[in-house]
């Protein structure tokens, strides 16, 4: 193989997946000068993901948080796209951020590591599964890492760099170096299911919503128990909304197979998922979704 690119040569960023975290992460990465290809196999994703860019820089913009100049360089390096092969064919760096099935992201990356050159980083922004795994199975193992980003991307500081068995170091230091120049505090975590946030992240969740299904006390109470009591910005069931509960429930299947029984999922859990309240996405989650932000509902026991 030969070497992977080294961090001042990167210039050529594709993000797969216009969802939740692609769209911010393509913020992010378009934001540092990276030119920024936004691919998702719907389209109607990107446009709506590229709209909320704008209107979120935008509003950065009229709190002054944001020069007008920066915005429009960061909009001018954002590339939407449907065309996977033209915009892998000159990439440095891959941002994987479909859901969170093995299959899917195995089966995304082999196509993508098909059609991109041979320098170019296969990151994955997967919470909790195998950076070896996928590596193994892309057969791409020296160049396949976890680059973990928090929810929403352009506010949270961590970067989780998640080292595969097989992840070569020199992919390591070009990661470390990627997350310094997008404004990012890195750790690097070696790949254990759940790395070092999801692992203590959803138990937390988890057992928020056993309280809530066993009647403990209100869902904004145990929020605001965490919050009040514990210095959490958000409580967990806040949380849990922001994140997506397809997202977590995804999570805890993976980690109740590979961990243990700590982490099976609620039925709560499962039930909302069917019943598609997927939390801020879908406008009702543990809380109702409001343009003035979360409001409280009643949920039956
Ligand atoms: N939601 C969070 O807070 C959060 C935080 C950190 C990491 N993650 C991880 O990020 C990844 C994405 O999560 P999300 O919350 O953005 O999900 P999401 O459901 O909001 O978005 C996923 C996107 O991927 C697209 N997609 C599906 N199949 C695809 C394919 N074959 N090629 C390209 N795009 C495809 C979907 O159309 C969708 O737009 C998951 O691995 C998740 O575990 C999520």
């Amino acid at each position: 193989m030969s070497e992977s690119v080294q961090a001042s040569d990167v210039r050529r960023v594709v993000v797969l997946g216009a969802g939740t975290m692609g769209q911010g992460i393509a913020q992010v990465m378009a934001q540092a000068g990276y030119v920024t290809h936004l691919y998702d196999v719907d389209a109607a994703r990107i446009g709506r993901a590229i709209e909320s860019i704008k209107q979120a820089t935008d509003r950065l913009v009229q709190k002054g948080k944001m020069l007008n100049e920066a915005r429009s360089e960061l909009i001018g390096a954002l590339v939407p796209t449907s065309d996977l092969a033209q915009a892998c064919s000159d990439v440095d760096l891959v941002i994987e951020s479909a859901p969170e099935q093995m299959e899917l992201k195995v089966g995304l990356l082999r196509e993508v590591k098909a059609l991109a050159p041979e320098r170019a980083i296969l990151g994955t922004n997967t919470s909790s599964l195998s950076i070896t795994e996928i590596g193994t199975r892309t057969a791409a193992a020296a160049r396949t890492i976890g680059l973990h980003f928090f929810n929403p991307p352009p506010v949270m500081e961590l970067l989780e760099v998640v080292r595969g068995l097989g992840t070569d170091e020199g992919v390591v230091a070009t990661s470390l170096a990627i997350a310094k120049r997008i404004g990012k505090t890195p750790i690097v975590v070696n790949d254990m299911p759940g790395f070092a946030t999801s692992r203590l992240g959803v138990v937390i969740g988890a057992e928020a919503m056993r309280m809530l299904e066993s009647g403990v006390a209100s869902a904004e109470d145990i929020d605001r128990a965490m919050e009040l009591g514990y210095r959490h910005p958000m409580g967990p069931l806040k949380l849990t909304d922001l994140v997506g509960l397809d997202v977590r429930l995804m999570i805890l299947e993976h980690l109740h197979r590979e961990i243990g029984e700590q982490f099976r999922p609620p039925a709560i859990l499962r039930q909302m998922v069917r019943a598609g309240r997927l939390g801020k996405k879908s406008g009702e989650g543990f809380y109702r979704w409001t343009e003035s932000g979360p409001v409280p509902i009643a949920h039956k026991r």
